[in-house]
């Protein structure tokens, strides 16, 4: 059995959207983010702190992961988010702007003061120029930290920069952060695509993604959970060539190269192909 957790589609939707929090219910992303930050007007969050809080507790989101996302560091929302969301219990507490390592740490005592279960992680946002210059630290700043989120949006607002397909303005920015999460041993989860009606380029943004490595692939409808939880699945022919170059490997009985279908085979190959399969079975497990 995997201990790995599927990340393929996390959808956002506003903590303040009653109609979105029982629609996701019956959608099949992997995670939710029920988001009390941007998608929440000034004098909806207390309303809607309340009711992220609820949806949480109602345990209805089957086994799914679930988050909240709460006001950033500094704003005056962000301490009875952060205690509403530590007394809730989600599986993790999505905090947005996150810059050093310090914030980090200090988010981590945060949520053990404020009560939160161990079960529930810290995904931190990282959306800024100065989180970037720091995210090697940060993203290893706690023991608490399983995931780094990247916010697209506020990323190229900060750099002056403009969303184009294939997204060269931000490639050296979302590869540094790639690489500081692999460092860590967490999770790293692409930014949203902002257009609902583009299916083609979303798919080839997902597409993108994968290639990059990232584990999957924040969403704002549910129109773009199918594409996402498909492109970042290994396809059949993937897991078809990983049992297949497992077993050439074991075949060689000790040899430290093979072939498998023409191609050489070393022991990092096999790894890279555990790890295919242990994506493959924790996807067959979440989804039945
Ligand atoms: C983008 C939207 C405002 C579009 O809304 P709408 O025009 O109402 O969409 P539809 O009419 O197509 O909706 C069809 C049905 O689906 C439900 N729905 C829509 N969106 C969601 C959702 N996100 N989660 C759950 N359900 C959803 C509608 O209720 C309709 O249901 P039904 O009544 O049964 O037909 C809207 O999609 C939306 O609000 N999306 C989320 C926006 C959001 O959360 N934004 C904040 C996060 S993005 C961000 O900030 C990233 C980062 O910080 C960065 O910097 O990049
Ligand atoms: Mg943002």
């Amino acid at each position: 059995m995997s201990d790995f957790t599927p990340l393929r589609s996390v959808l956002y939707m506003p903590g303040s959207n009653e109609r979105a929090l029982e629609k996701a219910r019956t959608i099949a992303c992997d995670a939710l983010i029920l988001d009390l930050e941007d998608a929440v007007a000034p004098d909806a969050k207390a309303s809607a702190r309340e009711a992220a809080a609820a949806a949480v507790a109602s345990g209805a989101y089957g086994r799914r992961t679930v988050t909240i996302r709460v006001n950033g560091i500094g704003t005056e929302w962000h301490a009875a988010d952060l205690v509403a969301a530590a007394s809730a219990g989600p599986d993790a507490v999505v905090v947005p702007k996150v810059e050093t390592a310090e914030q980090v740490r200090g988010l981590a005592t945060a949520l053990e003061w404020a009560g939160a279960p161990e079960h529930t992680k810290l995904w931190a946002m990282v959306e800024t120029p100065e989180a970037i210059f720091d995210v090697r630290e940060l993203a290893a700043a706690s023991p608490r930290l399983s995931a780094l989120v990247i916010g697209t949006n506020d990323l190229v607002k900060e750099l002056y920069a403009e969303h184009v397909p294939g997204r060269a303005p931000i490639l050296p920015s979302l590869h540094t952060i790639l690489l500081a999460g692999r460092a860590a041993g967490i999770a790293v989860i692409d930014g949203v695509y902002n257009d609902v009606k583009d299916t083609e380029g979303f798919l080839a943004e997902c597409t993108q993604g994968r290639q990059m490595g990232f584990d999957g692939k924040t969403l704002i409808h549910p129109g773009q959970v199918e594409g996402a939880n498909s492109a970042f699945a290994p396809s059949e022919q993937a897991v078809e060539d990983a049992r297949g170059l497992i077993a050439a490997f074991e075949d060689g009985k000790g040899a430290g190269v093979v072939t498998y279908n023409g191609k050489m085979v070393e022991n990092l190959h096999v790894e890279s192909a555990r790890r295919t399969l242990a994506i493959h079975e924790a996807i067959v497990a979440l989804d039945g």
